[in-house]
């Protein structure tokens, strides 16, 4: 594994008013290498991530990128940085293609006549079969509208534009909930390829055993503060809960 962090969060402080959300939270991610972060409800995840991806600012800390210190004013700038961020709503529009999911708000266009500025359907419909190809996902309806795929499919699309979209950091907020179990394994082996193409993933979870399952490393944050952080091999399900509740 490479010795530079892709992602250096240090000593993040965030707080709504009188309530500090994040006090002093530092990890980092490696290229390759996938992070849970865990804790309770109200524990400070959800801040976290959307620290790191622009949605909020800090009030003190700094993250670093690459070595470099950055400052994102809006989600669009983490995201040209390669931040990528995945909500549990997947962002999709359920009447339109893998393609043009895949290139919402970013539409390819090419000249019909020469001249007249139309959508470039080709485009999309390549970009789609290439990328869905590129995590070994296959879907046998390109053209489908994506409302009409199971969970772990439209997981896969959204998983499938941030790849399409160069993301180097990919975080994902709890991607196997409201899953059946074959498609979580299904989510599961997809976080096992974003992580074999060198990228890394930040993924929040209320599930021990997914976590178990996909991470190298955990991130226990309780109210607000680092409880731990360990290495999955070097852990277990008791020790990660005793550090979520904390006495
Ligand atoms: N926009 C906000 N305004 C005020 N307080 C907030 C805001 N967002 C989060 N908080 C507070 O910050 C703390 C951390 O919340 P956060 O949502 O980050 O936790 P979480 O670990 O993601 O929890 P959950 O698992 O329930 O989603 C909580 O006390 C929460 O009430």
């Amino acid at each position: 594994m490479s010795t530079q962090p892709l992602l250096e969060v240090r000593d993040i402080t965030k707080r709504f008013g009188g309530v500090t959300a994040l006090n002093g939270v530092s990890m980092t991610l490696f290229p390759g290498e996938v992070v849970a972060l865990a804790g309770d409800n109200g524990a400070g995840k959800s801040t976290l991530i959307k620290t790191i991806s622009g949605v909020y600012h800090a009030d003190m800390g700094e993250i670093r990128l690459n070595g470099e210190a950055v400052k994102f004013a809006t989600p669009e700038a983490a995201r040209g940085h390669g931040i990528e961020t995945i909500y549990q709503d997947l962002a999709l529009a359920d009447n339109l293609s893998i393609g043009a999911n895949i290139f919402l708000g970013r539409e390819p266009m090419r000249k019909a006549f020469g001249f007249l500025p139309v959508l470039d359907r080709a485009k999309m419909a390549e970009a789609a079969k290439e990328t869905m190809a590129r995590l070994d996902f296959h879907v046998t309806r390109l053209t489908a509208p994506v409302g009409n795929f199971s969970g772990g499919q439209r997981q896969a699309v959204a998983i499938g534009r941030a790849v399409y979209w160069n993301a180097q950091v990919l975080i994902m907020d709890e991607p196997t909930a409201a899953l059946g179990v074959p498609e979580q394994r299904k989510v599961v082996s997809l976080i096992q390829t974003l992580k074999a193409q060198g990228r890394g993933i930040i993924f929040i979870s209320h599930n021990l055993q997914d976590i178990f399952a996909v991470s190298d490393r955990i991130v226990v944050l309780r109210r607000g503060t680092l409880a731990g952080e360990r290495k999955i091999a070097e852990t277990n399900h008791d020790e990660i809960v005793k550090l979520m509740v904390g006495g």
